[in-house]
């Protein structure tokens, strides 16, 4: 299996401070991370890295076997999906459902113009319904709830066919409903063997979907773990990670954290 993301040695450094300090990390082919870390840990710049968006201060990085630095990040963008807050704010809000997913293929956030081909918008509308919105397509994307908004971002975020997935806390901000909707989904995405590589930061193990395979934890910029996720993420990795005493489960492929209570409880 090849490397579809390599980072060795990678420092971004912001008004003196590392924001991601020394980190050296390999996604291969098929592979399904988890990322972990504290309010603070660096996981977004990991991200922005990871997308081409962000140009190391220090170290290199290798993108679907392509060197950053040595490659037009124009032609690399296309093959790395990403779903993130930020990205999702950018959206205009009068564009349906459809046409936000439809502009990924563009490489535009806003319709403008451009005539998008029926093929286009037939896979638009069935990434939609893959991720649960069928029957909103035309609705545009002000108006739809929370959980709307992110399954509509993740199929954004497949619409260009990528090698590489990044989801940026794609689970942030839902009801238990809607964050167990999406975690099955992301489930059976990551069960695909046809679908991308996966990476997805989280600050709640719960939202680690069933079948991902590795874990990154990640504090003050560096790297805790990273491996296997059934090796990696065990109680004594996890409370390093968040600085406190926290026990670990694992049930029917899902995991839950809980701290333990004080000492004078
Ligand atoms: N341009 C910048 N200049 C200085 N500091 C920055 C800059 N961008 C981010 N930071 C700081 O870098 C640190 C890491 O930020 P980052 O967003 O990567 O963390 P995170 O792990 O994603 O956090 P969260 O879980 O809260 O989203 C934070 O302390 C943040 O304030």
């Amino acid at each position: 299996m090849s490397d579809v993301l390599e980072l060795v040695d990678v420092s971004v450094v912001r008004a003196g401070r590392r924001l991601v300090d020394q980190v050296s990390w390999a996604v291969a082919e098929g592979e399904r991370w988890a990322v972990l870390g504290p309010n603070g840990a660096g996981k977004t710049t990991l991200m922005q890295v990871a997308s081409t968006y962000l140009f190391p201060t220090t170290g290199t990085v290798s993108v679907l076997g392509e060197k950053l630095g040595a490659v037009d990040v124009f032609e690399l963008r296309p093959r790395i999906g990403m779903a993130s807050a930020a990205l999702a704010e950018r959206m205009p809000r009068r564009q349906t459902a459809r046409e936000t997913v439809l502009t990924a293929a563009y490489g535009m956030t806003a319709r403008w113009r451009e005539k998008y081909d029926t093929t286009d918008a037939a896979r638009a509308d069935y990434l939609l319904d893959r991720l649960g919105m069928a029957g909103l397509e035309d609705r545009s994307y002000g108006t739809l709830s929370e959980g709307e908004r992110k399954r509509t971002m993740i199929s954004r975020a497949l619409m260009t066919d990528p090698e590489l997935l990044l989801l940026d806390e794609p689970a942030a901000g839902l009801d238990l409903g809607g964050r167990e909707d999406l975690v099955r989904r992301l489930g059976r995405l990551a069960a695909d063997p046809l679908a991308p590589a996966m990476v997805m930061v989280t600050h709640h193990v719960e939202e680690i979907p069933p079948g991902f395979t590795h874990v990154l934890m990640i504090r003050q910029g560096r790297v805790l773990t990273a491996g296997p996720i059934e090796q990696e993420l065990n109680s004594r990795n996890l409370s390093h990670c968040f600085g406190l005493p926290l026990v670990v489960e694992r049930s029917q492929g899902r995991w839950t954290a809980r701290g333990l209570p004080l000492a004078d409880d």
